[in-house]
């Protein structure tokens, strides 16, 4: 385990906001079953020394309690005393961090990102172009194209965390993990939000989309 004192105002504040977020994605039923996680970066940023609650694993999302979120290093070591476990899927938000210096990953299973993911499975990227909601991503050209790419859901999570640097478009602050969810980052929560909110938009317009066309 390796230690860092962060200042308990600071570690306070990232876990108030963490905890909101939590609360508005469990009212829109974005953690079945357990599923899904939230990081928030914490303090100073270099690509290898950095820090970041996460949630703990195997918990109830949809509920809260003072043993919720704990918080890691840039290798996704507790860097406090805890008994707690950090999300199974702690690599691939370390992962996230260290490409991109974001400061927020959100993590999150549903209906429409699971069966776009494995629509498009196959071909490794999910292809828009031309929505509105690409503006979420702050890109502004006009019939702007976008493609989102999917990983494969080995149940080796350094596996596939490994990936996931060469993977990742710059412009495009998400990916697909296949048949499993999507991470979606920004540089703060608020941002992390909107890109989230936006992929998941995408994804059930695609959905339905397909549907209208068969
Ligand atoms: C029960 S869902 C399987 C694990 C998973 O994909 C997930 O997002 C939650 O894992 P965690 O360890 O973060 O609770
Ligand atoms: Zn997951």
């Amino acid at each position: 385990m390796s230690f860092v004192t962060i200042p308990l105002e600071q570690k306070q504040a990232v876990l108030r906001e963490l905890s909101g977020i939590k609360e508005q994605f469990a009212a829109r039923h974005w953690f079945p079953g357990t599923s899904g996680n939230l990081s928030l970066r914490i303090g100073d940023y270099t690509p290898d020394n950095f820090y970041f609650a996460i949630t703990a694993s195997g918990k109830d999302k949809s509920v809260s309690t003072p043993s919720d979120f704990l918080f890691v290093d840039q290798e996704g070591r507790a860097c406090e005393t805890t008994e707690l476990r950090p999300s199974a899927e702690t690599l691939i938000h370390c992962e996230i961090y260290r490409k991109t210096g974001c400061g927020a990953v959100f993590h999150v299973h549903t209906v429409f990102n699971n069966l776009v993911s494995e629509y498009f499975g196959e071909q490794g990227q999910v292809p828009i172009q031309g929505l509105e909601l690409i503006k979420a991503f702050n890109i502004w050209e006009e019939n702007a194209a976008i493609t989102v790419p999917v990983l494969p859901n080995y149940a080796d999570i350094p596996r596939i965390a490994e990936l996931v640097p060469d993977a990742l478009h710059p412009a495009v602050p998400g990916i697909l993990l296949r048949g499993h969810g999507i991470y979606a980052w920004g540089q703060n929560a608020f941002e992390a939000k909107r890109h989230l909110e936006a992929f998941e938009f995408i994804f059930e317009y695609i959905y339905r989309d397909l549907l209208l066309r068969k």
